[in-house]
Protein backbone atom coordinates (compact mmCIF):
# COMPACT_ATOMS: atom_id res chain seq x y z
CA UNK A 1 0.00 0.00 0.00
CA UNK A 2 3.07 2.53 0.98
CA UNK A 3 4.47 1.43 -2.39
CA UNK A 4 1.50 2.34 -4.40
CA UNK A 5 0.66 5.53 -2.28
CA UNK A 6 4.30 6.48 -3.24
CA UNK A 7 3.73 5.98 -6.81
CA UNK A 8 0.67 8.12 -7.24
CA UNK A 9 1.93 10.62 -5.88
CA UNK A 10 4.85 10.03 -7.98
CA UNK A 11 3.48 9.49 -11.19
CA UNK A 12 0.28 11.23 -10.60
CA UNK A 13 -0.10 12.22 -14.59
CA UNK A 14 1.28 8.83 -15.70
CA UNK A 15 -1.53 7.22 -13.10
CA UNK A 16 -3.75 9.87 -14.68
CA UNK A 17 -3.56 7.83 -18.34
CA UNK A 18 -4.18 4.89 -16.81
CA UNK A 19 -7.05 6.11 -15.33
CA UNK A 20 -8.14 7.23 -18.38
CA UNK A 21 -7.16 4.37 -20.09
CA UNK A 22 -8.43 0.71 -19.92
CA UNK A 23 -5.39 -1.87 -20.09
CA UNK A 24 -4.76 -4.37 -22.19
CA UNK A 25 -6.13 -4.52 -25.86
CA UNK A 26 -9.23 -2.59 -25.22
CA UNK A 27 -8.02 1.11 -25.46
CA UNK A 28 -10.06 3.12 -27.35
CA UNK A 29 -9.86 6.94 -27.74
CA UNK A 30 -8.87 9.25 -31.15
CA UNK A 31 -5.14 10.46 -31.42
CA UNK A 32 -5.17 13.97 -31.96
CA UNK A 33 -4.04 15.55 -35.38
CA UNK A 34 -1.28 17.33 -33.84
CA UNK A 35 0.45 14.71 -32.89
CA UNK A 36 1.82 14.18 -36.72
CA UNK A 37 3.47 17.17 -36.84
CA UNK A 38 4.93 17.04 -33.58
CA UNK A 39 7.69 19.25 -33.39
CA UNK A 40 11.46 16.88 -33.97
CA UNK A 41 15.09 17.61 -33.25
CA UNK A 42 16.26 17.92 -36.63
CA UNK A 43 19.34 19.09 -36.06
CA UNK A 44 22.53 18.17 -37.34
CA UNK A 45 24.51 19.10 -34.34
CA UNK A 46 26.13 16.34 -32.50
CA UNK A 47 24.37 14.79 -30.52
CA UNK A 48 27.05 13.03 -27.94
CA UNK A 49 29.97 15.16 -27.10
CA UNK A 50 33.00 13.43 -25.89
CA UNK A 51 35.92 14.56 -24.34
CA UNK A 52 38.83 12.36 -23.86
CA UNK A 53 40.96 12.70 -20.89
CA UNK A 54 44.67 11.31 -22.49
CA UNK A 55 45.97 10.93 -19.27
CA UNK A 56 43.43 9.07 -16.96
CA UNK A 57 41.85 7.36 -20.27
CA UNK A 58 38.83 8.22 -19.11
CA UNK A 59 35.98 9.82 -21.57
CA UNK A 60 33.04 12.00 -20.87
CA UNK A 61 29.89 11.34 -23.26
CA UNK A 62 27.53 14.04 -23.05
CA UNK A 63 24.23 13.55 -23.90
CA UNK A 64 22.79 16.27 -26.19
CA UNK A 65 19.56 15.94 -27.66
CA UNK A 66 17.78 18.34 -26.72
CA UNK A 67 15.10 18.45 -25.26
CA UNK A 68 14.99 15.95 -23.13
CA UNK A 69 17.90 13.21 -24.93
CA UNK A 70 14.98 10.94 -26.02
CA UNK A 71 16.63 7.81 -27.79
CA UNK A 72 15.49 8.04 -31.54
CA UNK A 73 17.21 6.35 -34.31
CA UNK A 74 19.50 9.25 -35.13
CA UNK A 75 20.88 9.59 -31.56
CA UNK A 76 21.17 5.52 -31.24
CA UNK A 77 23.28 5.44 -34.01
CA UNK A 78 25.10 8.34 -33.21
CA UNK A 79 25.61 7.03 -29.67
CA UNK A 80 26.83 3.62 -30.85
CA UNK A 81 29.41 4.95 -33.36
CA UNK A 82 30.90 7.05 -30.79
CA UNK A 83 30.90 4.28 -27.92
CA UNK A 84 32.37 1.52 -31.12
CA UNK A 85 35.31 4.18 -31.30
CA UNK A 86 35.90 4.49 -27.72
CA UNK A 87 36.19 0.69 -27.60
CA UNK A 88 38.65 0.78 -30.46
CA UNK A 89 40.93 3.03 -28.88
CA UNK A 90 43.04 1.07 -26.13
CA UNK A 91 43.63 4.50 -24.53
CA UNK A 92 40.44 5.01 -23.10
CA UNK A 93 39.74 2.45 -20.37
CA UNK A 94 36.64 4.18 -18.59
CA UNK A 95 33.54 5.86 -20.07
CA UNK A 96 31.46 8.49 -17.78
CA UNK A 97 27.80 9.24 -19.26
CA UNK A 98 25.66 11.98 -18.22
CA UNK A 99 23.64 14.53 -20.01
CA UNK A 100 23.67 18.21 -20.98
CA UNK A 101 20.03 18.88 -20.61
CA UNK A 102 18.49 20.45 -17.76
CA UNK A 103 16.54 18.27 -15.75
CA UNK A 104 16.53 14.93 -17.93
CA UNK A 105 19.33 12.33 -17.80
CA UNK A 106 17.12 10.50 -20.85
CA UNK A 107 13.49 10.58 -21.44
CA UNK A 108 13.72 7.24 -22.75
CA UNK A 109 13.08 5.70 -26.46
CA UNK A 110 12.19 8.66 -28.61
CA UNK A 111 8.17 7.76 -28.69
CA UNK A 112 7.43 9.32 -32.14
CA UNK A 113 9.79 6.51 -33.41
CA UNK A 114 7.43 3.77 -32.02
CA UNK A 115 4.14 6.07 -33.47
CA UNK A 116 2.80 6.24 -36.98
CA UNK A 117 5.96 4.27 -38.05
CA UNK A 118 5.82 1.58 -40.66
CA UNK A 119 7.03 -2.21 -39.61
CA UNK A 120 10.32 -1.58 -41.54
CA UNK A 121 11.38 1.55 -39.70
CA UNK A 122 10.00 0.36 -36.22
CA UNK A 123 12.48 -3.03 -37.11
CA UNK A 124 14.91 -0.28 -38.15
CA UNK A 125 14.48 1.62 -34.76
CA UNK A 126 14.76 -1.68 -32.54
CA UNK A 127 17.88 -2.59 -34.01
CA UNK A 128 19.39 -0.10 -32.91
CA UNK A 129 18.16 -0.10 -29.62
CA UNK A 130 19.29 -3.37 -29.44
CA UNK A 131 22.64 -2.29 -30.42
CA UNK A 132 22.90 0.29 -28.12
CA UNK A 133 21.90 -2.08 -25.13
CA UNK A 134 24.88 -5.07 -26.69
CA UNK A 135 27.25 -2.08 -27.30
CA UNK A 136 26.94 -0.46 -23.46
CA UNK A 137 26.17 -3.74 -21.78
CA UNK A 138 29.28 -5.76 -23.02
CA UNK A 139 31.87 -3.24 -23.23
CA UNK A 140 35.06 -3.68 -21.57
CA UNK A 141 35.50 0.07 -20.59
CA UNK A 142 34.38 0.84 -17.02
CA UNK A 143 31.77 2.56 -17.80
CA UNK A 144 29.65 4.83 -14.79
CA UNK A 145 26.32 6.69 -15.13
CA UNK A 146 26.09 10.19 -13.86
CA UNK A 147 22.78 10.47 -13.91
CA UNK A 148 21.80 14.27 -13.41
CA UNK A 149 18.45 14.53 -14.06
CA UNK A 150 14.98 11.97 -14.88
CA UNK A 151 15.72 8.67 -16.40
CA UNK A 152 12.55 7.00 -17.03
CA UNK A 153 11.77 3.57 -19.14
CA UNK A 154 14.99 2.96 -22.05
CA UNK A 155 16.61 6.00 -20.16
CA UNK A 156 16.77 4.13 -17.30
CA UNK A 157 17.93 0.72 -19.19
CA UNK A 158 20.41 2.72 -20.24
CA UNK A 159 21.77 3.58 -16.50
CA UNK A 160 21.41 -0.14 -15.71
CA UNK A 161 23.94 -1.37 -18.28
CA UNK A 162 26.32 1.09 -16.69
CA UNK A 163 28.83 -0.79 -14.19
CA UNK A 164 28.20 2.38 -11.39
CA UNK A 165 25.44 4.40 -11.11
CA UNK A 166 25.69 7.78 -9.49
CA UNK A 167 22.36 9.82 -8.94
CA UNK A 168 21.45 13.87 -8.60
CA UNK A 169 19.58 13.99 -5.04
CA UNK A 170 17.31 15.98 -6.39
CA UNK A 171 13.40 14.66 -5.28
CA UNK A 172 11.96 16.36 -8.75
CA UNK A 173 14.32 13.74 -10.77
CA UNK A 174 12.84 9.88 -11.18
CA UNK A 175 14.10 6.68 -12.47
CA UNK A 176 12.25 3.34 -13.37
CA UNK A 177 11.09 1.24 -15.98
CA UNK A 178 7.65 3.01 -16.60
CA UNK A 179 6.69 1.32 -19.61
CA UNK A 180 3.24 -0.39 -18.58
CA UNK A 181 2.56 3.46 -17.56
CA UNK A 182 2.45 3.76 -21.51
CA UNK A 183 0.55 0.53 -22.08
CA UNK A 184 3.45 -1.26 -23.17
CA UNK A 185 5.68 -4.20 -22.12
CA UNK A 186 9.43 -4.05 -21.18
CA UNK A 187 11.13 -6.60 -23.29
CA UNK A 188 12.71 -9.80 -21.84
CA UNK A 189 16.25 -7.87 -21.93
CA UNK A 190 14.90 -4.81 -20.24
CA UNK A 191 13.73 -7.09 -17.54
CA UNK A 192 16.62 -9.51 -16.94
CA UNK A 193 19.21 -6.16 -16.98
CA UNK A 194 16.64 -5.26 -14.07
CA UNK A 195 16.88 -8.11 -11.80
CA UNK A 196 20.34 -8.40 -12.74
CA UNK A 197 20.59 -4.93 -10.84
CA UNK A 198 17.97 -4.95 -8.52
CA UNK A 199 16.55 -8.43 -7.84
CA UNK A 200 13.34 -10.96 -9.41
CA UNK A 201 10.83 -9.34 -6.65
CA UNK A 202 11.71 -5.78 -6.61
CA UNK A 203 11.96 -5.96 -10.41
CA UNK A 204 8.44 -8.22 -11.02
CA UNK A 205 6.50 -5.28 -8.22
CA UNK A 206 8.65 -2.49 -10.04
CA UNK A 207 7.85 -3.62 -13.84
CA UNK A 208 4.07 -4.56 -13.15
CA UNK A 209 3.27 -1.06 -11.43
CA UNK A 210 5.51 0.75 -14.00
CA UNK A 211 7.03 2.35 -11.29
CA UNK A 212 9.72 5.41 -11.22
CA UNK A 213 11.46 5.62 -8.09
CA UNK A 214 12.66 9.13 -6.42
CA UNK A 215 16.66 9.16 -6.13
CA UNK A 216 16.30 8.04 -2.41
CA UNK A 217 13.92 5.12 -3.22
CA UNK A 218 16.45 4.07 -5.88
CA UNK A 219 19.22 4.33 -3.70
CA UNK A 220 17.21 2.09 -1.28
CA UNK A 221 16.32 -0.69 -3.66
CA UNK A 222 20.34 -0.29 -5.14
CA UNK A 223 18.68 0.93 -8.62
CA UNK A 224 21.03 3.44 -7.74
CA UNK A 225 24.87 3.10 -6.07
CA UNK A 226 25.28 6.79 -5.03
CA UNK A 227 23.49 9.43 -4.40
CA UNK A 228 25.68 13.04 -4.36
CA UNK A 229 24.04 16.75 -5.19
CA UNK A 230 24.42 17.71 -8.51
CA UNK A 231 27.19 19.97 -8.73
CA UNK A 232 29.27 17.64 -7.61
CA UNK A 233 28.09 14.07 -9.78
CA UNK A 234 30.75 14.77 -12.53
CA UNK A 235 33.53 15.17 -9.37
CA UNK A 236 32.13 12.17 -7.42
CA UNK A 237 31.88 10.31 -10.76
CA UNK A 238 35.45 10.81 -11.83
CA UNK A 239 36.98 9.69 -8.22
CA UNK A 240 34.39 6.39 -8.74
CA UNK A 241 36.32 5.24 -11.66
CA UNK A 242 39.78 5.91 -10.56
CA UNK A 243 38.86 3.25 -7.76
CA UNK A 244 37.55 0.93 -10.40
CA UNK A 245 40.57 1.71 -12.76
CA UNK A 246 42.94 0.32 -10.00
CA UNK A 247 41.40 -3.02 -10.92
CA UNK A 248 43.25 -5.01 -13.41
CA UNK A 249 41.55 -4.55 -16.95
CA UNK A 250 41.30 -8.16 -17.43
CA UNK A 251 40.16 -10.05 -14.12
CA UNK A 252 37.44 -7.44 -13.93
CA UNK A 253 36.53 -7.78 -17.37
CA UNK A 254 35.91 -11.83 -17.50
CA UNK A 255 34.47 -11.11 -13.93
CA UNK A 256 32.04 -8.04 -15.30
CA UNK A 257 31.67 -10.59 -18.84
CA UNK A 258 30.85 -13.64 -16.40
CA UNK A 259 28.57 -12.15 -14.41
CA UNK A 260 26.18 -10.44 -17.85
CA UNK A 261 26.91 -13.04 -20.69
CA UNK A 262 23.90 -15.30 -20.13
CA UNK A 263 21.58 -12.05 -20.66
CA UNK A 264 23.71 -10.97 -23.71
CA UNK A 265 23.82 -14.33 -25.51
CA UNK A 266 20.31 -15.12 -24.90
CA UNK A 267 19.37 -11.67 -26.60
CA UNK A 268 22.27 -12.69 -29.49
CA UNK A 269 20.57 -16.00 -29.91
CA UNK A 270 17.09 -14.03 -30.55
CA UNK A 271 17.54 -10.62 -32.28
CA UNK A 272 15.58 -11.12 -35.29
CA UNK A 273 12.61 -12.72 -33.37
CA UNK A 274 12.83 -10.23 -30.79
CA UNK A 275 13.01 -7.42 -33.64
CA UNK A 276 9.30 -9.44 -35.24
CA UNK A 277 8.04 -9.79 -31.79
CA UNK A 278 8.61 -5.77 -30.84
CA UNK A 279 7.02 -4.45 -34.63
CA UNK A 280 4.28 -6.78 -34.11
CA UNK A 281 3.31 -5.41 -31.07
CA UNK A 282 3.72 -1.74 -31.62
CA UNK A 283 2.28 -1.51 -34.65
CA UNK A 284 -1.31 -3.04 -33.29
CA UNK A 285 -3.71 -0.44 -33.37
CA UNK A 286 -4.71 -0.59 -29.86
CA UNK A 287 -1.05 0.44 -28.71
CA UNK A 288 -0.73 2.74 -31.05
CA UNK A 289 -3.92 4.59 -29.98
CA UNK A 290 -2.19 4.19 -26.48
CA UNK A 291 1.23 5.91 -27.63
CA UNK A 292 -0.97 8.91 -28.79
CA UNK A 293 -3.18 9.23 -25.71
CA UNK A 294 0.47 9.52 -23.80
CA UNK A 295 2.14 11.48 -26.65
CA UNK A 296 -0.94 14.03 -25.86
CA UNK A 297 -0.98 13.83 -22.20
CA UNK A 298 2.84 14.66 -22.00
CA UNK A 299 1.99 18.01 -24.11
CA UNK A 300 -0.89 18.64 -22.33
CA UNK A 301 0.87 18.81 -18.74
CA UNK A 302 2.90 21.50 -20.27
CA UNK A 303 -0.64 23.96 -20.74
C1 LIG B 1 4.84 -8.82 -25.26
C2 LIG B 1 6.25 -8.56 -25.60
C3 LIG B 1 6.53 -7.13 -25.92
C4 LIG B 1 7.72 -6.97 -26.73
C5 LIG B 1 8.22 -5.60 -26.92
C6 LIG B 1 7.31 -4.61 -27.25
C7 LIG B 1 7.26 -3.38 -26.81
C8 LIG B 1 7.79 -2.18 -26.59
C9 LIG B 1 8.84 -1.91 -25.63
C10 LIG B 1 9.22 -0.51 -25.69
C11 LIG B 1 10.08 -0.09 -24.55
C12 LIG B 1 9.96 1.38 -24.37
C13 LIG B 1 10.83 2.07 -23.72
C14 LIG B 1 10.74 3.55 -23.61
O1 LIG B 1 11.71 4.16 -23.29
S1 LIG B 1 9.28 4.36 -23.97
C15 LIG B 1 9.52 6.05 -23.51
C16 LIG B 1 9.11 6.26 -22.09
N1 LIG B 1 9.41 7.58 -21.67
C17 LIG B 1 8.63 8.28 -20.86
O2 LIG B 1 7.59 7.84 -20.42
C18 LIG B 1 9.10 9.67 -20.50
C19 LIG B 1 8.13 10.70 -20.96
N2 LIG B 1 8.64 12.01 -20.67
C20 LIG B 1 8.58 12.58 -19.46
O3 LIG B 1 8.13 12.01 -18.49
C21 LIG B 1 9.11 13.98 -19.34
O4 LIG B 1 9.22 14.52 -20.64
C22 LIG B 1 10.47 14.08 -18.66
C23 LIG B 1 11.52 13.16 -19.26
C24 LIG B 1 10.33 13.79 -17.15
C25 LIG B 1 10.99 15.54 -18.81
O5 LIG B 1 10.01 16.45 -18.35
P1 LIG B 1 10.10 17.99 -18.78
O6 LIG B 1 11.48 18.49 -18.59
O7 LIG B 1 8.98 18.68 -18.07
O8 LIG B 1 9.87 17.96 -20.35
P2 LIG B 1 8.49 17.82 -21.14
O9 LIG B 1 7.66 16.75 -20.56
O10 LIG B 1 7.87 19.17 -21.26
O11 LIG B 1 8.98 17.31 -22.57
C26 LIG B 1 9.62 18.19 -23.50
C27 LIG B 1 9.26 17.72 -24.90
O12 LIG B 1 9.80 16.41 -25.12
C28 LIG B 1 8.74 15.51 -25.50
N3 LIG B 1 9.07 14.18 -24.96
C29 LIG B 1 9.24 13.84 -23.69
N4 LIG B 1 9.58 12.56 -23.58
C30 LIG B 1 9.61 12.06 -24.85
C31 LIG B 1 9.90 10.78 -25.39
N5 LIG B 1 10.25 9.73 -24.63
N6 LIG B 1 9.83 10.62 -26.73
C32 LIG B 1 9.50 11.66 -27.53
N7 LIG B 1 9.22 12.91 -27.07
C33 LIG B 1 9.28 13.10 -25.74
C34 LIG B 1 7.50 16.12 -24.88
O13 LIG B 1 6.34 15.66 -25.53
C35 LIG B 1 7.75 17.58 -25.11
O14 LIG B 1 7.51 17.85 -26.48
P3 LIG B 1 7.03 19.27 -26.99
O15 LIG B 1 8.04 20.26 -26.50
O16 LIG B 1 6.96 19.16 -28.47
O17 LIG B 1 5.68 19.49 -26.36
Amino acid sequence: MALRGAFRTRCGLLSLLSQRLPHGNHVRGCVSPFLSTHRRNNSTAPKIKVDFDQTAGVSIMTLQNPPVNSLSLDFLTEFCSALEKLEMDKSCRGVILTSGQPKVFSAGLDIMEMYGKSPERCGEFWRAVQEMWLKLYSSNMVIIAAINGSSPAGGCLMSMTCDYRIMADNPRYSIGLNETQLGIVAPFWFKETMVNTVGHRTTEIALQLGQLYSPTEALDIGLVDKLVPEDQIITTATQTMTKWLAVPDHARQITKSMMRKPTIDKLMSKREPDIQNFVSFITKDPIQKSLGLYLAMLKKRKS
